[in-house]
């Protein structure tokens, strides 16, 4: 029953693509934010988000995002390795400007993708890391613990920093977020608007491992998802399904309601006043 249940749902964000070879999706298929290298020897695909300066969640790198993650799959890699072509920021999270005194049409369409990213990626059936390797807030940290495993590059930051700025995080990232970290650790952390170090990060085990440098980092989400190869494939993605299906059931029972409270929620003053001053805050840094 829950089983089945799982399927059905999962149609829903199956990939369309999946015709393509190896060969083509190495080559790139996407209008080039995202890269996908695959390795010829270990079968596993790396997949860089590429949208300078600071790979910021805009529409189309999610798209982007999405395509590739499906051709990932639909080419049945042996896993996938999240990571970021700058060398100091993973991703600054969601674009802050499409949030700011919106386009209603746009914002719904904005925040519904996210919500297909987070599907995507959470549900994606072959195992997948994230190899950190610079700061990670918001989203970017939600798209990581959205991965299973995550290696980080020391001297960065990962976190949740959402009431800093009067933001709230829909119930389905927090989830995300609780399903890497204990319940209390969570709570307190956003209430706080924390940022972990890299150091942190690891003692409360919102990461899994440090790692040297990026190469390093690679290579130990390569090692995680060697450790799969006695699963029986469809087992595992079945099993990964059913121990994420209440996290996703919460977001999928009612896409709609999410979408209603977020966009409600954006249009406050509260939280076009805090995105004011972030934004503010962020150009006064320089
Ligand atoms: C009842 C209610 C129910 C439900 C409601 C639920 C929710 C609805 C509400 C809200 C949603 C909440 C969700 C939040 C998720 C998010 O992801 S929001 C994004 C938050 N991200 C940030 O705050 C990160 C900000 N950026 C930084 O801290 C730094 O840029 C970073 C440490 C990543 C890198 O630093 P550095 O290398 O020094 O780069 P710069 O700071 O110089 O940045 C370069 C340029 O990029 C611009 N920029 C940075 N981040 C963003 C961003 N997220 N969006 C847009 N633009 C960004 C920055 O301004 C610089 O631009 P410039 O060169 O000056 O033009």
């Amino acid at each position: 029953m829950l089983r089945n249940s799982l399927i059905g749902s999962l149609r829903q964000i199956k990939p369309i693509l999946c015709s393509q070879s190896l060969r083509s999706l190495s080559n790139g298929a996407n209008s080039g934010l995202t890269t996908i290298e695959v390795d010829d020897k270990s079968g596993i695909a790396t997949l860089s988000m590429n949208l300078p300066p600071v790979n910021t969640l805009t529409l189309n790198l999610m798209h982007d995002l999405i395509d590739s993650i499906n051709q990932i799959e639909c080419n049945k890699s042996r896993g996938l390795i999240l990571t970021s072509s700058n060398d100091k920021v993973f991703s600054a999270g969601l674009d802050l400007k499409e949030l700011y005194k919106p386009d209603q049409e746009r914002l719904k369409e904005f925040w519904t993708i996210f919500q297909d990213l987070w599907l995507a990626l959470h549900l994606c059936g072959i195992p997948t890391a994230a190899a950190i390797n610079g700061h990670a807030p918001a989203a970017g940290c939600i798209m990581a613990t959205a991965c299973e495993y995550r290696v980080m590059l020391p001297d960065f930051v990962i976190g949740v920093h959402a009431t800093r700025f009067s933001f709230l995080v829909s119930k389905w990232m927090m989830l995300s977020y609780q399903s890497v970290l204990p319940r209390r650790i969570v709570e307190r952390a956003l209430n706080q608007g924390k940022l972990f170090s890299t150091q942190e990060a690891l003692e409360v085990g919102l990461i899994d491992e440090v790692a040297g440098s990026k190469k390093e980092a690679l290579a130990q989400c390569a090692a995680f998802i060697g450790t799969f190869d006695k699963a029986n494939p469809i087992a595992r993605t079945l099993t990964k399904r059913m121990c994420r299906d209440s996290d996703v059931t919460e977001l999928l029972r009612d896409r709609a309601g999410d979408l209603r409270a977020c966009v409600d929620y954006i249009n406050t003053p509260l939280f076009q006043e805090g995105l004011s001053a972030h934004l503010e805050g962020l150009k006064e840094k320089k």
